[in-house]
């Protein structure tokens, strides 16, 4: 049975896209045939941080315009043959649907065993539909008051809409925030978040720069580790939380 995993979150810039990206790359490296489908229309980036720039020929737009056939549209990326993206158009104004997305990802299913989808931030109509129809949501926040706050806002929603499929990511967490921030342990943010905890990804230079040259994460890297263990909890292994920031 394949799992539609939603990425998302309240605030923009919390790491959804580089999550989707290494997530998507850990599951397929792990034998998984996995499917990032992103969803920030105008902003496209999964290109790049798949190390796949200049080389998709057919979008998202293309298969919302009824120009291309969605398995057709989707690349198989180079740095890992279990893993495929399909491209947010890169134009902005192509109008999204939920109900599109919704036969997309169910037409999705027959190939892949994961479905990751990258989402724009924040509380827009057919994104929350999008991701509240989805088998799991991921709701990333970082240590930053904020933050934290719209994650809660974000999970509420979703589980007035039904959705009690949510995991907590935090990502980007380092000692500094911890030692000076208002939120000063990982417990004060999963409690006001309301959300059990999938995983914490620490913040680590070797992620923008993996992803920034469309490079995979060193395999010694925290960012790595980190990765590697969210994606087998998602697998239903359990693998212990192990925080090191
Ligand atoms: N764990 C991390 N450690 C260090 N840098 C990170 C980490 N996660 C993400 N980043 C960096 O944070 C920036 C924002 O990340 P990203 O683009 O993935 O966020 P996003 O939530 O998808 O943004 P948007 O809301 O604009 O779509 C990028 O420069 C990325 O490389």
């Amino acid at each position: 049975m394949s799992k539609i995993i939603a990425v998302t979150s309240g605030k923009g810039g919390t790491g959804k896209s580089s999550i989707s990206a290494c997530l998507g790359y850990a599951l397929a490296k792990q034998g998984n045939r996995t499917l990032i489908i992103e969803l920030d229309f105008g902003l496209r980036c999964m290109d790049i941080m798949l190390g796949m720039q200049g080389n998709i020929t057919y979008d998202l737009g293309d298969v919302l315009e009824g120009t291309c056939d969605v398995y057709k549209a989707t690349t198989t990326v180079k740095l890992a043959s279990n893993l495929s993206v399909l491209c947010a158009p890169s134009d902005p104004f192509v109008q999204l649907k939920a109900e599109d997305i919704e036969k997309i990802t169910q037409e999705m299913r027959k190939y892949f065993e994961y479905i990751i989808i990258d989402t724009s931030a924040g509380i827009n109509g057919s994104v929350f539909d999008i991701v509240t129809n989805s088998d799991l949501i991921l709701i990333v926040t970082t240590p930053d008051p904020v933050c934290v706050r719209d994650a809660r806002m974000m999970s509420d929603e979703f589980y007035k809409r039904g959705n009690q499929k949510q995991r907590l990511v935090i990502n980007k967490a380092n000692k500094r925030i911890f030692e000076f921030d208002e939120m000063d342990d990982l417990d004060a943010i999963i409690d006001t978040v309301g959300v059990q905890l999938l995983g914490v990804i620490p913040e680590d230079s070797a992620i923008p720069l993996a992803t920034g040259k469309g490079a995979p994460l060193s395999s010694s890297s925290m960012g790595f580790l980190a990765f590697s263990a969210i994606s087998r909890r998602i697998k239903g292994e359990h693998i212990p939380l192990s925080i090191k920031v």
